[in-house]
């Protein structure tokens, strides 16, 4: 785990000190946009146009930001259309590693790569900051495109429609004031509510992201035992992104984040939910679970220094979801 300084790898561990002991996760910073006819995006540059085959998605089967991609990519068709290679699911000494020594874990077919930091320095050699999955690379203009796993999956929802993506919007323009809003207080107490209470390195911070993690999983569960699904009978991006952390949650963050209060499995209306999207065709192919838990367990050696990798409860995903009264 580290970061480059002006292009030099430093082994280190997130900086919590100037922060009473709270997790604050940094800023991505490339947000360039592909778009449908390469005119700039909301922000970056323009000049990424959408073409079959010209974009690469470096992910992470571990990661719950890289995971949203990869599940957009299939929904909407794009696997023919966008690469990927996979890290290691271990992130130590170097950061991401592209050994592909790991059951689905592919190396780095572009480059040829040890390390995902060369893919950042190959851009941008003087570049600060963490080097995160997932990234969309451009093979044209050998540029990443983009680091922020929220705007690939919006871009993967429409710039590629025109090239026979499949139809449907994830967001759809009617929807958006309500999926913004769910978006981003999950965001906050949830997908990174996890991350706060795992990286606390004070009884305080983790107890202020420890409560309102559940407090909001309290709200989803009253939110998904009258709605199928978090924005009424839609299914959105808002799903996507709320499942990536959930199906994580009990192999995982109960355990090793010490997310314990209750479990997935308590929330009777959350696990049907859980079960009811891993059920949908396509996504249970994208969900790792050798991946997921061997690269929290065994990269994290200040929280679990032993590499001890948990049992894990019991929860089957296939079982009958119950969702369809709804
Ligand atoms: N804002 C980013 C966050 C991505 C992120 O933090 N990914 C984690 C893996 S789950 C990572 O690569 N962390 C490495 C690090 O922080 O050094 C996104 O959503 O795309």
């Amino acid at each position: 785990m580290g970061l480059l300084v002006e292009g030099v790898w430093h082994d280190q561990w997130y900086d919590t000190k100037t922060s009473k002991g709270e997790f604050v996760r940094s800023e991505a910073q490339f947000r360039n946009w592909i778009t449908a006819d390469g005119s700039a995006g909301q922000t970056g540059d323009a000049g990424f146009q959408a073409e079959a085959g010209r974009y690469h998605l470096y992910v992470s089967l571990a990661c719950p930001w890289a995971h949203r991609t990869l599940i957009v990519r299939e929904l909407k068709g794009l696997t023919d259309m966008i690469s990927v290679d996979v890290v290691d699911p271990l992130m130590l000494e170097q950061g991401w590693a592209l050994s592909g020594d790991f059951a689905a874990a592919t190396g780095d077919s572009l480059f040829g790569y040890s390390y995902l930091h060369q893919i950042y320095t190959r851009d941008q050699p003087d570049y600060t900051g963490r080097v995160t999955v997932p990234v969309l690379w451009d093979k044209k203009l050998n540029r990443i495109v983009s680091n922020e796993s929220s705007e690939i999956i919006r871009m993967f929802n429409t710039a590629f429609d025109h090239l026979g993506a499949r139809e449907g919007s994830f967001y759809p323009q009617a929807l958006q004031t309500d999926i913004d809003s769910v978006n981003s207080w999950i965001y906050d107490k949830v997908n990174n509510g996890v991350y706060r209470a795992g990286f606390a390195t004070s009884q305080e911070a983790y107890t202020k992201a420890v409560t309102s993690l559940f407090d909001s999983l309290d709200r989803i569960e009253a939110i998904l035992s009258s709605n199928r699904y978090l924005i009424g009978e839609h299914f959105t991006e808002a799903d996507i992104r709320l499942f990536t952390t959930l199906v994580r949650f009990d192999p995982v963050y109960v355990t090793h984040f010490k997310c314990d209060l209750r479990r997935i499995s308590d929330y009777p209306a959350i696990s049907g939910y859980l079960r009811e999207i891993y059920q949908m065709e396509g996504i249970a192919e994208t969900v790792n679970m050798e991946h997921i838990r061997h690269h929290y367990y065994r990269s994290h050696s200040m929280i679990n220094p032993t590499g001890v990798i948990s049992i894990g409860a019991e929860f089957d995903l296939t079982a009958a979801h119950g969702r369809d009264s709804l």
